[in-house]
């Protein structure tokens, strides 16, 4: 399939430059981005007029829990720890592969109709979310959370970890990718973290981890390790291999340095740390020290949606407020972290922008909105005017997914009538 984009507002992120363009796809790569490209080829041909439309990167949601989706509504206005020992683990202990189907497929279709092209996933009945991206055709990082405060469910975890990777890497035409995903150095002691580190060298995957995400974490670490989280997983050489770290609220400036030197992806998720007044991450600290910092949105119970330009929008009002600066993570960095940075913190090198050779990852937003009126500068619009429900066309891997709003590959009505039976029976116990 060869697909034509005609006349759009094409975003450039790497020279932060908008020119009016075409852009052409052939097979799941962009091939070309010009004035009046010419194509011969009439058969299998795809035309999409865009104009009023600005085309950008697809967006990059780099942590989530996506069949959490399941939970949302379902217990809010509380404290890290008590929504997970109280509320959300009990009710994870009756999930089962099907229910974990509906509730990946019910976030992605959110995901989708937002604008998210990648999503980077930590849960469990991994073999259904894979299943749900493949039947979507969204692309997505997944892994097998691991929990090892009981040995023995650690271990179980990394079997199970093990054979997902070696069933589901580079499967579905390389949309899918794995990881290792120890849950947190509060919930996986130094031993099996070093199974861990171990597995992750052997088969090659980076590691997706929770870390220094609370108060309650960094004394727990102190009091168990005597020192702080980013040191503690530095010490035992987790981050030799490549890693994607969720939330990094509390980091010193030496520790600022370690994620630099290492090139950990740093994950901000400003919503849940907002939601669960975890507290506030140095974004630009880090983006100023040269970390990668990417964004995301976190599991939809503690969000609670995975909209990502929302996200993009409050990680900048949330460094702004909190250093009394209108200046910081400005319109075009936010927007970069949910896109080019957000995939060079997640490792992939072929995502993230409109450039010839990468893949065709491109969203479409209908700028004929009143939000997007008068036309000032489309940076500030995007991150400051634009809403998921903007998003006009997704197209992955070369294949559009949704088109005007509509999705191509799946049914959302029947998505949302079986995710919503189950979140229901399964929070009712
Ligand atoms: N409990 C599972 C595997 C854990 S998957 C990843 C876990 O992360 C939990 N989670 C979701 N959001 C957060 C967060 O912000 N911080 C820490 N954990 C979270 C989520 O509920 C899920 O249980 C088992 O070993 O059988
Ligand atoms: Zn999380």
């Amino acid at each position: 399939m060869t697909i034509l984009i005609k006349n759009a507002t094409v975003l450039d992120l790497k020279k932060f430059a908008a020119v009016e363009n075409d852009i052409l796809i052939e097979g799941n790569k962009i091939s070309k981005i010009g004035v009046d490209i010419e194509v011969n080829e009439k058969e299998n041909l795809k035309i999409i007029d865009g104009s009023n439309k600005v085309a950008l990167p697809g967006l990059i949601n780099g942590h989530t829990h996506v069949a959490m989706t399941l939970f949302r509504g379902a217990a809010d206005d509380l404290p890290l720890m008590d929504w997970l020992n109280n509320v959300i683990w009990p009710s994870e202990s009756r999930l089962t592969g099907e229910d974990v189907y509906w509730g990946s497929l019910l976030g992605i279709v959110e995901m989708i109709k937002s604008g998210t092209t990648t999503f980077c996933d930590m849960y469990f009945f991994m073999d259904e979310v894979a299943h749900a991206v493949e039947q979507s055709g969204i692309r997505a990082i997944l892994s097998r959370g691991m929990v090892a405060i009981d040995p023995a469910n650690g271990e179980k975890g990394l079997k199970e970890s093990v054979d997902f990777i070696e069933k589901w890497q580079g499967k579905a035409n390389g949309r899918i990718t794995t990881a290792l995903a120890p849950h947190a150095p509060y919930t996986c002691p130094p031993e099996f973290l070093k199974d861990v580190i171990w597995e992750a060298k052997r088969l090659n995957v980076p590691i997706n981890i929770h870390i220094s995400e609370t108060l309650d974490e960094i004394s727990i670490i102190k009091e168990r390790y005597g020192t702080t989280p980013v040191r503690h997983l530095e010490s035992l050489g987790l981050f030799e291999v490549k890693t994607i770290g969720a939330h990094l609220v509390y980091v010193d400036d030496e520790e600022i340095q370690i994620l630099k030197r290492y090139q950990v992806g740093a994950i901000h998720n400003p919503q849940s740390n907002m939601k669960l007044a975890s507290g506030i991450a140095p974004v630009a600290k880090m983006l100023e020290a040269g970390v990668l910092v990417g964004l995301g949105t976190d599991g939809a119970a503690s969000n609670n949606d995975l909209d990502m330009i929302e996200e993009l929008r409050t990680a900048s009002y949330l460094q702004k407020v909190s250093s009394m600066n209108p200046e910081a993570l400005n319109a075009k960095t936010s927007i970069a972290m949910a896109t080019s940075l957000g995939a060079r913190a997640l490792g992939l090198t072929e995502v993230g922008l409109l450039q010839e050779g990468y893949k065709a990852d491109i969203i479409l937003l209908n700028t004929n909105e009143t939000n997007f009126y008068p036309r000032h500068n489309i940076f500030n619009l995007i991150a400051y005017s634009a809403k998921g429900a903007d998003v006009d066309t997704v197209i992955v891997d070369g294949e559009v997914i949704m088109e005007k709003r509509q999705l191509t590959r799946l049914d959302e009505e029947k998505i949302k009538f079986e995710a919503n039976k189950r979140g229901l029976k399964l929070v009712a116990g």
